[in-house]
């Protein structure tokens, strides 16, 4: 195992033993981080050491995955409500906004994750990143009737401004666009990367842009819905919430504001004497 992929690994296994307990309507991400939260899961339940799990997957990869381990799966349809749901990440930001989608499946992901009171990302330090926009490109499912025409109304937002879109060729399971025939997604439709050379400056703006192109299914933006980030690296395992870190900001904005006061008292008692 590559030292990456030990520490997709450690993620995966982690956001399982700490947020996942017997009874629990579980959301299963897709791609090659999420798939060791379901192998953890899967491991949980046949020692016994986790009972009375349903899962619901967000792609059919992941549905095989969980159906080889023998977690027994429901859908949306039945239940809409999920207590937790685990998926790794394509980037993440300082603000715990995620690009994902490089594996076609942010359509699937973004239905369940949304439907989850707690939604944990699981990521390697490769995935953090100072903004979006040049370390991964913005994947955006498009319906497959006049593609081209949907792209080039893609483009002409302005805040798309200056990004390149590739239609995703090959495999819908990566953002290579290899290959000489259209990737298409688990929901049959097409999916267009935005390449962008730097930060993105509007990330919601653009995020609800695409969103009002009709055409547009969704795209791979994923906007204040994140609980956790647990995010192993070569120093070990860190777990981020956004409540941790605004807490961190909050104390730091107080301090500052409690040391300008001082200093301000003191300068005014040094000009009385
Ligand atoms: O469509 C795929 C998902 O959004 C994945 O969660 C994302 O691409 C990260 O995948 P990986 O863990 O394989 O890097």
């Amino acid at each position: 195992m590559s030292t990456q992929d030990e520490l997709k690994k450690q993620t995966g296994y982690r956001a399982v033993d700490d947020y996942v307990r017997s009874g629990m309507v579980v959301g299963l991400g897709t791609g090659s981080t999420a798939y060791y939260a379901v192998e953890r899961l899967g491991e949980k339940l046949k020692s016994g050491e986790l009972t009375d799990i349903v899962a619901i997957p967000t792609s059919i990869r992941t549905k095989e995955q969980a159906e080889s381990l023998g977690i027994p799966l429901v859908t949306l349809d039945t239940h809409s409500k999920l207590d937790v749901a685990i998926d790794g990440a394509d980037n993440v930001d300082p603000g715990f906004n995620l690009v994902k989608g490089g594996g076609g499946a942010l359509l699937r992901e973004k239905m369940v994750e949304l439907a989850a009171d707690t939604f944990i990302v699981i990521v390697d330090e490769s995935k953090l990143c100072d903004g979006l926009g040049p370390g991964f490109p913005i994947p955006v499912e498009i319906t497959p009737f006049c593609h081209e025409h949907t792209i080039r109304v893609i483009s002409d937002l302005p805040s798309c401004a200056g990004c390149k879109p590739v239609l995703r060729m090959g495999s819908s399971s990566n953002n290579k666009c290899d290959g000489d025939e259209i990737a298409v997604t688990d929901n049959g439709n097409y999916i267009v990367d935005l390449h962008f050379t730097g930060n993105i400056k509007n990330v919601p703006k653009m995020a609800a842009d695409l969103k009002r192109v009709c055409g547009v299914v969704d795209h791979g933006i994923f906007s204040g819905m994140t609980s956790a980030v647990i995010c192993a690296g070569n120093e070990g395992v860190t777990v981020t919430t956004p409540q941790k870190k605004d807490k961190i900001i909050f104390n730091v904005v107080v301090a500052s504001a409690v040391a300008t006061s001082i200093a301000l008292i003191a300068t005014a008692i040094s000009r009385r004497r």
